[in-house]
């Protein structure tokens, strides 16, 4: 099953729109991980198979792995436990990347083929030849950086091009001349809600991942207003630290169950208002 479809039956079969990030950072590990040198995939592991049955989808971040020696053959282990074990919930690669046509070739086996993820985090800024390559693969999903949740998303994404905020014409874009497998997605930031009920209206029912509830502020409540879709899909509303760090001892894991389901309980109490 394609990206798309396995999304949507997670969102329907298991009630659920939060996407777990998977952000491992060993120094706010808890202690008896300390020195273990396979401690990158035995925490992620942990907090895998406590969340999974609260998640519509996992998203690792490949800084967070590549930043250590071993580091990637841990998030490739990693990945490949989540399909093993969880194999309803697809797992997208966070991994911004954006390059010419014959690099682009590259990101997508790295992304594809070496680590087999359901779908990858994708910059736009260089045009359609670099995104074209991910796009042929149809059942994976190629997932668009469109409105970011951080203060810097102004800089540039907010510039007015031929009449209209770059954001919008990225969304645009993206849903009328990219998106002809069905297979795209984008980024929006919970931390400007506004700027997500715009999105929505452009995109109609278009997957939004919207990074920035928890550590960075965004309100939940307003995600799910301005964001979800008529019949109350459309979101994976990611949070990384909030989940992977709610306690930093030998509980990690059933605390992280326990923000996972709490956070998924927040989302569809808002679904129903
Ligand atoms: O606009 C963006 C795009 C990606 N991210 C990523 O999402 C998570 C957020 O982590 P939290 O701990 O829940 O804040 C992280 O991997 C970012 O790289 C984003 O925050 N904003």
């Amino acid at each position: 099953m394609g990206f798309i479809n396995k999304l949507r039956s997670r969102w329907h079969e298991a009630e659920t729109l939060l996407c777990v990030g998977l952000d491992p950072d060993p120094a706010k590990f808890p202690a008896h991980l300390a020195g273990d040198p396979d401690r990158l995939f035995r925490f992620c592991r942990e907090i895998a198979d406590a969340t999974a049955q609260f998640a519509c989808a996992f998203k690792p971040q490949i800084a967070y792995f590549s930043a250590h020696a071993g580091g990637e053959e841990a998030l490739a282990r990693l990945i490949a436990h989540i399909h093993a074990a969880h194999p309803d919930v697809p797992v997208i690669l966070d991994a911004k990347r954006g390059d010419i046509g014959s690099t682009a070739e590259q990101y997508v086996a790295e992304a594809f083929v070496r680590f087999n993820a359901d779908a990858v985090t994708l910059n736009p800024y260089m045009g359609r030849d670099s995104a074209a390559p991910f796009l042929a693969h149809a059942k994976r999903g190629c997932i668009f950086l469109c409105h970011t949740s951080n203060p810097g998303a102004r800089d540039f994404q907010e510039l007015v091009v031929d009449g209209e905020p770059l954001y919008q014409h990225v969304a645009r874009t993206i849903a009328s001349a990219w998106n002809g497998s069905g297979n795209c997605a984008l980024v929006v930031g919970a931390t400007f809600p506004e700027e997500l009920r715009v999105i929505r209206e452009l995109v109609g029912e278009m997957p939004l991942l919207v990074p920035g509830v928890g550590a960075q502020g965004g309100d939940v409540g307003a995600v799910v207003r301005n964001g979800r879709t008529a019949d109350g899909t459309g979101l994976m509303i990611n949070s990384s630290r909030g989940i992977l760090y709610a306690s930093r001892g030998e509980d990690f894991a059933q605390a992280a169950a326990r923000a996972a389901r709490a956070l998924r309980d927040e989302i569809n109490r808002c679904r129903k208002r």
